[in-house]
């Protein structure tokens, strides 16, 4: 392998999109990858000052974050990555999938109350809700397809939001469902598990997409005109709801020494997860998972500690941490 090709294996801020020289930005595609990858290693080192009770550092790194540009400019730097001349934004790929895997087009519903009302057609698919987590643009591939209920299904939350039509909301802290009708079909969690700057903070998060998913076979499926649930459209449904769509920069499993595609769908599994799409591109990971539902709580399950699974000195140290 050529040198050249090997430093760029080892980097997890190479997983962006690639990034043209020439845009109506000021930001070059280096400056880009620089910027993010130092955002990422400051949030890193700020988590393991907190986690060692280190509060002095830990301010410290907190005011140089910030004399950064903070998350400010990680955004844009990440709307930069988003844009169509530079690899375009994850959500294509799952509008693509869900498009083929859902091929009948569901009712409209731009009007539509509440996904429960959306729930009680009969012979017609109902559109589906969709928890957007850590979005940067509304106008997305997710809102120009009918497949979602563009009424009160779409939710967009991030920690910094950038649009009127997202939430600012910290995911870890926003409030569990008290009912099926707070929960949505499909939750996307597209490049924003890496931005979690620890291992168990990421596995907790993992765990938490699972509160926010419908339940299966909660009516929310089409049912057949027999009230059985036969139809073709349902039983398709069935196969791919509730989903959680899972993106991530592709050196974090096709190059750290303690996460490969395996141990993830593994620990996915041991979620109640189960892969039904993946696509790898030089510079992402693409998953949809759906969910069983049937493993909320995780007393006495497996346990996914840190371990090194593929030594090596050129790999990366992402990993995600099961309790
Ligand atoms: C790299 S951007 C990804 C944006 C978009 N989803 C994409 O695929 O290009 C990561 C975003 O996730 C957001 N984010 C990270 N952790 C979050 C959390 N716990 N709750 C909500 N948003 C979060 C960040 O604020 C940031 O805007």
């Amino acid at each position: 392998m050529p040198a050249s090709n090997r430093r760029r294996a080892k980097s997890l801020s190479n997983g962006r999109p690639p990034l043209s020289q020439k845009t109506s930005t000021s930001l070059s595609s280096k400056a880009t990858r620089t910027l993010i990858r130092t955002h990422h290693n400051l949030e890193k080192a700020h988590a393991r000052a907190l986690n060692t009770g280190d509060s002095s550092t830990a301010e410290t790194l907190s005011a140089e974050i910030q004399e950064r540009g903070g998350l400010r400019l990680y955004q844009r730097a990440s709307t930069i990555g988003q844009s169509a001349s530079r690899g375009g934004d994850s959500s294509k790929i799952l509008v693509q999938w869900l498009e083929e895997l859902l091929p009948s087009s569901p009712a409209p519903a731009p009007s539509a109350p509440s996904p429960l009302a959306l729930q009680s057609s009969r012979n017609s698919a109902p559109a589906l809700s969709l928890l957007d987590v850590g979005c940067l643009n509304p106008e997305n591939h997710c809102a120009r397809t009918k497949l979602f209920d563009h009424g009160r299904g779409v939710v967009r939350i991030d920690l910094r939001s950038a649009h009127p039509l997202i939430q600012q909301q910290d995911f870890m802290s926003r409030p569990l469902p008290s009912g099926d009708a707070e929960r949505f079909d499909v939750l996307s969690l597209s490049l924003v598990l890496n931005y979690v700057p620890d291992p168990v903070g990421r596995g907790e998060m993992l765990q938490r997409t699972r509160e926010f998913l419908r339940v299966p076979g909660d009516g929310g499926d089409v049912r057949g005109s027999d009230g059985k649930g036969g139809t073709g459209m349902a039983q398709k449904r069935a196969r791919v709801l509730p989903c959680l769509f899972l993106v991530l920069p592709a050196p974090c499993v096709t190059n750290s020494r303690y996460l490969t595609e395996e141990r993830l769908e593994e620990m996915m599994g041991e979620l109640g997860f189960a892969l039904v799409k993946r696509k790898l591109s030089a510079k992402l990971v693409y998953f949809l998972w759906r969910y069983d539902g049937s493993n909320t709580t995780r007393e006495e399950k497996e346990v996914f500690p840190k371990k090194e699974i593929r030594p090596g000195r050129t790999r990366n140290n992402f990993c995600i941490v099961l309790r």
